[in-house]
């Protein structure tokens, strides 16, 4: 999916939320644990609910790979439900020496219809680039992350600067907007601002609303851009609203607030624009 797109569909459905499908048979209603395929019945239910308020879903692949081959399979037919209407993001935090990202990329591009990939840009250019060299795919680098440990490294003092800016402001020249986010958790409002000065123009992909206690409408109206430019990720707070045979009509009425909260934003900033 283009960035265009993306940004029409953004405006066609008054959303711009990920809804991140994370399974865990530990927390799936129990009368779904009868299903041959229980991770793909509990996510296809999700899906069927939801697809008319998000724009975006994200698999988080550890919530797959935990069950070996079912699990793949699972993701398999998970993501050939979802459909081409939606942006599809394979959260794998891949990132390798050059040859091996390129199998990586291969993998969730090629064998798999994702658009996007989660990176981790530790290992630097070599490991980041091979994900931006497949057309109408995406690398979706780690910026500053959602949780506690980001104090370890990324709001560390790298040459005068916090090292996560340092990596917003060096691979953001290794790519451009239409093939190139940044993730940055929502548990980080200090550094909206700051981030959208350094990248003003990327899309970024922001979990940690929900059930970590990131603020939608504060992410709105610091990070948001003239596209938009958010992808707003919320996994357990749907997909866990409700644990019984309702889950589905309960992970609605979750999405369908984000979503709400989300149009008067879609509305002010799209509304007019004619895309570039
Ligand atoms: O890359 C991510 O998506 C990610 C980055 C980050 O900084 N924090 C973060 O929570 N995530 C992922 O986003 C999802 C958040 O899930 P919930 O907290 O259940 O909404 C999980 O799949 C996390 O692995």
């Amino acid at each position: 999916m283009t960035r265009i797109q993306l940004i029409q569909s953004i405006r066609e459905r008054g959303s711009y939320l990920c809804v991140g499908l994370d399974p865990d048979l530990d927390k799936v209603p129990a009368h779904l644990l009868g299903e041959e395929d229980p991770i793909f019945a509990f996510n296809k239910e999700i899906i069927d609910a939801t697809r008319d308020l998000c724009v975006a879903y994200k698999l988080n692949t550890a919530f797959y790979e935990c069950y070996g081959v079912e699990g793949w399979r699972a993701l398999e037919r998970t993501v050939s439900h979802i459909g081409q209407d939606h942006f599809l993001i394979a959260d794998a935090k891949r990132g390798d020496i050059g040859n091996t990202s390129t199998q990586y990329a291969k993998a969730f591009f090629e064998r798999l219809p994702f658009d996007a990939v989660t990176v981790a840009p530790y290992m630097g250019a070599d490991s980041v680039k091979p994900f931006l060299a497949f057309d109408g795919k995406w690398a979706i680098v780690l910026g500053l992350t959602s949780n506690p440990g980001a104090a370890d490294f990324e709001l560390q003092e790298a040459g005068g600067m916090p090292l996560y800016e340092r990596v917003l402001s060096t691979v953001s020249g290794w790519g451009h907007p239409d093939n190139l986010m940044f993730v940055v958790g929502a548990t980080q409002a200090s550094a909206f601002v700051r981030i959208r000065k350094l990248v003003p123009d990327h899309f970024l992909l922001v979990p940690g609303v929900g059930a970590q206690g990131g603020s939608l409408r504060e992410i709105s109206e610091k990070a948001a851009n003239s596209d938009l430019g958010l992808l707003v990720n919320v996994s357990r707070g749907i997909t866990y609203a409700g644990k019984g045979e309702d889950f589905a009509s309960a992970a609605r009425a979750a999405a369908q607030a984000y979503q709400q909260e989300m149009q008067p934003y879609v509305d002010k900033i799209l509304r007019v624009k004619i895309i570039k």
